[in-house]
């Protein structure tokens, strides 16, 4: 946890109206569903079913891959961006796309560090499937506050106290129901709001309508009955009184800290429960958090402006070969035309052109506060860890570069081509697409990935970007660790193991190993050399 300063005060409107958080979930559960739900009630799109096309691609590899060459639209819902009222306040969502796969763990967790919370959406019929489990570890490496979403209500669902029991066992999180459901399945009739004591009606007959919402005094309030029918009735009651005996109330300090969960119980496809799930987003949020950095954190309210890019996103447009560096904004209030210091490099940049993310949109962002997410549009300059700053020497920390977990080579179909092959790697490396190693002995590289559909769509993307069909083959290494150490041990080192010594794309030198043995027998040998799994993507 970070020190927060005692006498911090109040942030300022505009930045304590924004909300920038990520939707995690199992593939299928209905984050696609619910992502369009939020925009309709954002009112960022007129109707429901412009992201669809998103959420239908993912299905497939070859879907997927369609996907990926329709850049535009994979970008577009990169980070989205909304206003929403809620007590007569409006906010800003920023909602921050996480990839569905598994494969893309280290870009989801790159992703997560540009949030200040995430909504877990799980299917009621299905409760924790393995895909949630591992982002939500992913957030628990973070602290994030999680806010919960079961989904599809409207079918069969499991016993709600066995989903939320599967929760707190699963996860090791408290849950604290903020909705009940009403009924099962077929029978589902809508929800108590016990945050707020009320009863929300869903409307099977139209998907886009808010649910009725009627203000009910306690348990015993006599409208219930006019609502409800009774067997219905006696059950929620039974239940509520459970969970008032065995359920903590929701204490927004520990949803804060992520050891307590609020639950909303919905369906996403019938808009049912979504409002609900907004306003918490809204009253529990959090706002804009403090930033770790080096030397010193940044406070959101600070007036300078500072972020830090979390992703890389390159061949936007075929034809321009431009990438764009999605920025966090750690503080501060950013206008366009801004000079921005890139601390990594010391140069000064002027950010004529960064890019808005308004639903379907991209367009012109004039400007941004402390917790927004823009696009700046560079030729390579801005890679993923890298802070702007106005002039100050600050780095954010904790972005890390993950070992990959599977390693091949890889060869230009066309041997003639190898240095175009090297290009495209390089910038797939500056991505955060893959990993690539340059082998100090022979020629050709070295690719690591997190999971095997990267090097498909590496493959594809290589193709399609650069008309350069590649082969990948397997390769003797399974591992890479980065090498760390005084120059005098490294030296030494190197020069002794040259057939396991690699550098990365940023000329950090790396050790390939086939085998555990391997690592240990540095270990034991060199005990002035610290093999890393990870690095921290600073300079
Ligand atoms: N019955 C019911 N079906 C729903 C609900 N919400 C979503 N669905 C359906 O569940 C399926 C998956 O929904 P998506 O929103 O595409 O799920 P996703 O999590 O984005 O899936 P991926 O794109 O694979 O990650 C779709 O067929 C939806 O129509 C709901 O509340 N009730």
């Amino acid at each position: 946890m970070l020190d927060t300063p005692s006498n911090r005060p109040a942030l300022p409107a505009e930045i304590a109206r924004r909300r920038t958080f990520a939707i995690i979930s199992h593939p299928d559960a209905g984050k696609t569903t619910l992502t369009e739900k939020f925009l309709l009630f954002g009112g960022a799109i007129q109707m429901a079913g412009q992201v669809r096309a998103k959420g239908e691609a993912r299905r497939t590899r070859s879907d997927f891959m369609a996907m990926e060459k329709d850049r535009g639209i994979s970008v577009s819902a990169s980070a989205m961006s909304f206003d929403f009222m809620n007590k007569g306040t409006n906010f800003r969502f920023n909602l921050v796309d996480t990839p569905g796969h598994s494969d893309f763990s280290e870009d989801t967790y790159r992703t997560l560090t540009a949030v200040d919370a995430a909504v877990m959406v799980i299917d009621g019929a299905k409760g924790v499937e393995s895909q949630t489990q591992k982002l939500f570890e992913v957030c628990r490496m973070r602290d994030l506050p999680i806010l919960t979403f079961c989904n599809k209500m409207d079918r069969e669902s499991r016993d709600v106290f066995e989903i939320i029991d599967e929760i707190q066992e699963n996860l090791a999180i408290d849950v604290t129901p903020a909705s009940w459901p009403i009924g099962v399945g077929r029978d589902f009739i809508g929800c108590y709001d016990i945050l707020r004591d009320r009863l929300e009606l869903m409307d099977r007959a139209d998907r886009n309508k808010v649910a009725e919402s009627i203000a009910i005094e306690g348990l015993d309030d006599p409208k219930l009955a006019e609502h409800v029918p009774a067997a219905l009735l006696e059950k929620l009651r039974e239940d509520l009184e459970m969970v008032r005996e065995l359920m903590p109330p929701l204490d927004a300090s520990l949803m804060a800290e992520g050891s307590l969960t609020p639950i909303w119980f919905g369906s996403a496809i019938n808009s049912f429960g979504v409002k609900e799930l907004m306003d918490g987003i809204a009253t529990y949020g959090p706002e804009p958090q403090i930033q770790s950095a080096e030397p010193r954190q940044i406070l959101p309210e600070e007036p300078k402006v500072s972020g830090f890019v979390f992703k890389v996103q390159a061949n936007m447009d075929p034809k321009h070969r431009d990438r764009v560096a999605f920025v966090r904004l750690a503080s501060g209030h950013f206008t366009r035309g801004m000079k921005l210091t890139h601390v990594r490099s010391k140069k000064t940049m002027s950010v004529t052109n960064p890019v808005m993310f308004l639903a379907a949109d991209r367009e012109l962002a004039e400007e941004a506060w402390a917790g927004d997410i823009i696009g700046i549009p560079n030729h390579g300059q801005l890679r993923i860890g890298d802070t702007l700053t106005e002039g100050e020497a600050i780095r954010v920390s904790g972005i890390p570069s993950f070992a990959p977990e599977l390693l091949q080579g890889v060869r230009a179909g066309d041997p003639m081509k190898s240095k175009h092959l090297e290009k495209a790697l390089m910038q797939f490396a500056e991505e955060g697409a893959a990993k690539v190693f340059k082998p100090a002995i022979g020629s050709g590289f070295v690719v690591g990935v997190v999971g095997q559909l990267q090097f498909e769509v590496l493959a594809s993307r290589i193709e399609l970007e650069y008309g350069l069909p590649v082969r990948f083959e397997q390769s003797q290494f399974t591992s890479a660790r980065w090498v760390n150490g005084d120059r005098q041990a490294v030296d030494k080192f190197t020069e002794a193991n040259k057939q396991h010594i690699a550098h990365d794309h940023d000329g950090d030198i790396v050790y390939l190993t086939r085998l555990q043995w391997d690592i240990d027998r540095v270990d034991r040998d060199y005990p002035d050399v610290r093999l890393t799994a990870t690095k921290e993507m600073m300079v």
